[in-house]
């Protein structure tokens, strides 16, 4: 039996203290930095960093919060004030933002992978909730709860849009950083490739995503649009819209920020004068929110579409995505008189390292099978996981069945090679059946059926060989396609 592996080493508490810190300091900069009216910034990070305090450390990094955010505001603003404002603000922040990300928790960690639709709904509901409910509890906080009533309205307007801004801006970027820049990160990076060269028209699409990204640079920087140039800086969505309906929530939320620091930076390095704030804020917040919502749509039709076609332990065709794609190939090869050829695959030995290694050790055995399948064939053929340890390998295009015996032997030669797993090496073998179009069978279900009967008589013949369908001596099922060679 394994050893067991011992956990991952878990921060400690001073260094998690000093982080959030960091963190706090950095959002408090960043957000002083949109400080675009006296005390009004146009967005506030500090909100969605306490949401996402709550969302990954739970409650217990709610106290830490408050502490940090007394901190890190100490040097801006004067002593007296530091009691009843900062503290109470603190308080504030933390009660509802955390509030927040501690109801987000759960769904969050379920989540982990990628925003649904529904989750990106949720959250923003919560977002807009979360908001809403702090900028009402600031107008109770002093030096606010002194103000005239005429000027409650805009002092709410200001908090909820800045928090809002802030939330939507920063808890998508440290969710998909904590996501996917995490461990699995080389496979979401293959599974990104393999979903990008499945999509065509991904050169016109750049195309448009490029022109609408030049067009937001016009809108919302040539000062000669006058007047327009704050209502047009709406359209600035739009490559938001385009980047996100294309490629998802992550290379939305990407172009989204660039978007917002477009319409920023000026605004921060040169002093611009800024009409209203709010409407800054409600741009941001728009922009954002269509990255989230228009993203996470596509997100859900690729999962769907990758669901249906793909073995998600893999990544590899699945039995559905196969079973097209050998039909595809047949026709293909009547039409064009290639040979092609059928590998169907089952490793010798599997069970015993699932039974010794565990279930988590098998399934990483067979990720690192589908990976030396292949480099062991062309990207035009077909690799796929029909389920368990049996997988196949379709060889369109042959140009002499000399090569199906070398690709066989490169096969069996990378599938014998020691597996690490962890702190364990596992062995394991292959026996594969070969069946070549059209002598071994000129129907998808044929081939396959000839195929697999090949693999059974490689097992019974010692396991870790291959054997093609034509040299096997077994009873005849149809006569064309048993015929010997
Ligand atoms: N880890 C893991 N195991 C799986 C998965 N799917 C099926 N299995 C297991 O794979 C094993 C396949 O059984 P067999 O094909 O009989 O195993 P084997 O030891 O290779 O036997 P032979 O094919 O006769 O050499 C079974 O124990 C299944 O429970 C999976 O997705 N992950």
């Amino acid at each position: 039996m394994t050893p067991p592996t011992p956990p991952a080493p878990t921060p400690g508490l001073l260094s998690q203290a000093c982080v959030l810190l960091a963190c706090y300091w950095l959002a408090w900069q960043g957000s002083a930095l949109f400080e675009i009216r006296p005390d009004v910034s146009a967005l506030y990070l500090s909100a969605g960093l306490t949401t996402a305090a709550g969302m990954i450390g739970g409650w217990r990094a709610l106290p830490l919060a408050c502490i940090a955010i007394c901190l890190v505001r100490l040097p801006d603003l004067p002593v007296v004030s530091l009691a009843t404002l900062d503290l109470a603000g603190a308080l504030r922040q933390v009660a509802v933002y955390g509030a927040a990300g501690l109801y987000l928790r759960r769904r969050w960690q379920r989540a982990a992978f990628r925003f649904s639709l529904k989750d990106a709904l949720h959250f923003t509901v919560v977002a807009l909730v979360a908001s809403c409910m702090s900028a009402g509890l600031s107008l109770h906080i002093p030096p606010f709860d002194s103000l005239p009533q005429a000027e409650l309205g805009g002092v709410f307007l200001s908090f909820w849009g800045g928090d809002l801004a802030g939330m939507l801006l920063l808890i998508p970027v440290i969710v998909m950083l904590q996501a996917r820049l995490g461990p699995r990160r080389a496979s979401f990076v293959r599974r990104w490739k393999e979903a990008f060269a499945e999509r065509p028209g991904e050169a016109s699409a750049t195309a448009l995503l490029v022109a609408a990204a030049c067009f937001t640079l016009i809108v919302v920087t040539l000062p000669e649009l006058g007047q327009a140039g704050p209502r047009l800086a709406i359209l600035s969505v739009l490559p938001v819209l385009v980047a996100s309906l294309l490629r998802g929530v992550l290379f939305g939320f990407v172009v989204a920020l660039l978007t917002c620091v477009i319409e920023l930076a000026p605004i921060a390095l040169f002093e611009l004068p800024v009409e209203s704030v709010l409407d800054l804020q409600l741009r941001l917040i728009i922009t954002t929110t269509t990255a989230l919502l228009a993203g996470a749509s596509h997100d859900d039709k690729l999962f769907e579409w990758r669901h249906a076609n793909f073995d998600l332990l893999t990544g590899l065709a699945n039995r559905h995505r196969f079973q097209d794609q050998i039909e595809h190939e047949l026709m293909r090869a009547r039409r064009h008189r290639h040979s092609m050829a059928l590998l169907y695959i089952d490793l010798d030995g599997f069970k015993a390292v699932n039974d010794a290694y565990g279930h988590d050790a098998g399934d990483a055995l067979l990720r690192q099978v589908a990976e030396r399948l292949q480099t062991c064939v062309r990207e035009t053929d077909t690799i796929a996981r029909l389920g368990g340890d049996e997988f196949t390998i379709i060889l369109p295009d042959l140009a002499h069945e000399g090569v199906v015996e070398r690709i066989g032997h490169d096969v069996l030669r990378e599938l014998m090679r020691p597996y690490a797993l962890g702190s364990v090496t596992a062995h394991v073998s292959a026996s594969i059946g070969l069946a070549l179009h059209p002598r071994d069978g000129e129907s998808a279900t044929d081939l396959i059926r000839n195929a697999d009967r090949a693999m059974y008589e490689a097992k019974r013949l010692g396991r870790n060989r291959m054997v093609r369908h034509a040299s096997i001596a077994l009873p005849v099922f149809t006569p064309r396609s048993d015929a010997p060679a």
